[in-house]
C-alpha cells in the first residue's frame, strides 16, 4: 500500500504498476490537484502526495497560503514537480489536465458542532470548486473530503450533471478514515497486527450512517455483543473524539490527511491499470434503495469498475443499516436540493 509504495520510492526512486516496476520517470503521467491545500488536512496531505512516486505533477490550490506550502514541499527530492496556485483567478490552471483532484477545502467542526452544521459553508465552497472542475478536468477523478460528505458527494454530482460532465464512476466521498479507525480499534481489541487487519466500513460519513461491518473483519476474533456495540459506537463517534480533543482548534487533520493519501494512491494504482484496488468509499449504488452509498467499490481505469455488495450481516449490523437510512437519505437529498436551487 502506499507505505511500501513510499518506501519504495525513498529508496529506489522506482514505483510499481500493474504487476511492473517503473522508475520513477517512466510510470504514467499522472497530475493530481489538492484543493484547500494550505489548510488543516491539506498540507499533510500535500506532502503525503509528493512522497507518492505514482505522481507526476502536484498542483496545490488555495485561497490563500499556498505558494508557501508549495515551496515548501517542491524541496523535497521526489518525482513530481510542484506549482502553488492561489485565489480563483488561478483555480483553472490549479486543474487543467489533473487525473485526479483532492478536496479537503471547507471550515471543519468545533465541539457541540455535528457535520451537517457545516452545511451552509461548505456547500457553497464544493458547489464552486466542482464547477471549475467541470470546467477544467471534467474527466478527472474527484476525491470529496469535505463535510459532511453525505451531502457534498451529492452536491457535486449535481453540478456535474448541470454541466453535462457527470460520470458516477469518477466521484468518490473519501470515507477511508472510518475505515482506518475501524482497523485500529478492532486490532486493539482483538489484539491482532493492526497491519492485517481489513475491516468494511459502508453507509456514509457522519454518526450512525457510519456502520463497521466488525463481522466481516479479518483476522477473526471471537469478541463479545458488548466489545463490538463499543468498537461500533467508537468508529462512528471517531470524529467528534478529535473534534473534542482538539477543543475548538478544529477536526482530525493528521489521520485524515493519511486516509486522503491512501484513497488517492488507490484511485492512481487503480488508472494505472494494477488489478484487484478495492477500498470503501461514497459513491452512487444500488446496493440499497439510497442513490449514494459507502460500500467496498473496485477501482480501474475509469474509476469505480465495480461497486461490491454488503456481503452477510450480523443481527446488529442488519439493524444499523436500517437506522442509517432515514438519515442518509435526508442527508442526500438536501444536497440535490442545494445544488439545484
Ligand atoms: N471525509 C473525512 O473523513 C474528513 C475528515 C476530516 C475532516 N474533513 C473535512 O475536511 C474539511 C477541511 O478540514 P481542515 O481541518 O483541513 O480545515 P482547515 O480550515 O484547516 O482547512 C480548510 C482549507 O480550505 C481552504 N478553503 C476555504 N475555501 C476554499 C475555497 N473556496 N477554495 C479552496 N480552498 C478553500 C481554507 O483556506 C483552508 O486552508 C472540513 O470540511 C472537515 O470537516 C473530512
Ligand atoms: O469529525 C469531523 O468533523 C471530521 C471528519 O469527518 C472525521 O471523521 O474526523
Amino acid at each position: 500500500m502506499l507505505r511500501s509504495t513510499i518506501q519504495a520510492s525513498l529508496r529506489q526512486g522506482r514505483a510499481q504498476v500493474n504487476g511492473r516496476s517503473f522508475s520513477s520517470g517512466s510510470a504514467p503521467h499522472r497530475k493530481v490537484a489538492v484543493l484547500g491545500a494550505a489548510g488543516g488536512i491539506g498540507q499533510p496531505l500535500s506532502l503525503l502526495m509528493k512522497l507518492n512516486p505514482l505522481v507526476s505533477q502536484l498542483s496545490l490550490y488555495d485561497i490563500a497560503g499556498t505558494p508557501g506550502v508549495a515551496a515548501d514541499v517542491s524541496h523535497i527530492n521526489t518525482r513530481s514537480e510542484v506549482t502553488g496556485y492561489v485565489g480563483e483567478d488561478q483555480l483553472g490552471k490549479a486543474l487543467e489536465g489533473c487525473d485526479i483532484v483532492i478536496i479537503p477545502a471547507g471550515v471543519p467542526r468545533k465541539p457541540g458542532m455535528t457535520r451537517d452544521d457545516l452545511f451552509n459553508i461548505n456547500a457553497g465552497i464544493v458547489k464552486g470548486l466542482c464547477t471549475a472542475i467541470a470546467k477544467y478536468c471534467p474527466n478527472a477523478l474527484v476525491n470529496m473530503i469535505s463535510n459532511p460528505v453525505n451531502s457534498t458527494v451529492p452536491i457535486a454530482s449535481e453540478v456535474f450533471k448541470k454541466a453535462g460532465t457527470y460520470d458516477e464512476k469518477r466521484l468518490f466521498g473519501v470515507t477511508t478514515l472510518d475505515v482506518v479507525r475501524a482497523k485500529t480499534f478492532y486490532a486493539g481489541k482483538a489484539n491482532v497486527n493492526v497491519s492485517e487487519v481489513n475491516v468494511p466500513v459502508v453507509g456514509g460519513h457522519a454518526g450512525i450512517t457510519i456502520l463497521p461491518l466488525f463481522s466481516q473483519a479479518t483476522p477473526t476474533a471471537n469478541l463479545s455483543d458488548e466489545v463490538l456495540t463499543a468498537l461500533t459506537k467508537r468508529t462512528q463517534d471517531g470524529g467528534t473524539e478529535v473534534v473534542e480533543a482538539k477543543a475548538g482548534k478544529g477536526s482530525a487533520t493528521l489521520s485524515m490527511a493519511y486516509a486522503g493519501a491512501l484513497f488517492a494512491d488507490a484511485c492512481l494504482k487503480g488508472l494505472n491499470g494494477v488489478p484487484d484496488v478495492v477500498e470503501c468509499s461514497f459513491v452512487q449504488s444500488s446496493i440499497t434503495e439510497l442513490p449514494f452509498f459507502a460500500s467496498k467499490v473496485r477501482l480501474g481505469k475509469n474509476g469505480v469498475e465495480e461497486v461490491l455488495g454488503l456481503g452477510a450481516l450480523s443481527d446488529y449490523e442488519k439493524q444499523g443499516l436500517e437506522a442509517l437510512l432515514p438519515e442518509l437519505k435526508s442527508s442526500i437529498e438536501k444536497g440535490i436540493k442545494f445544488a439545484n436551487q
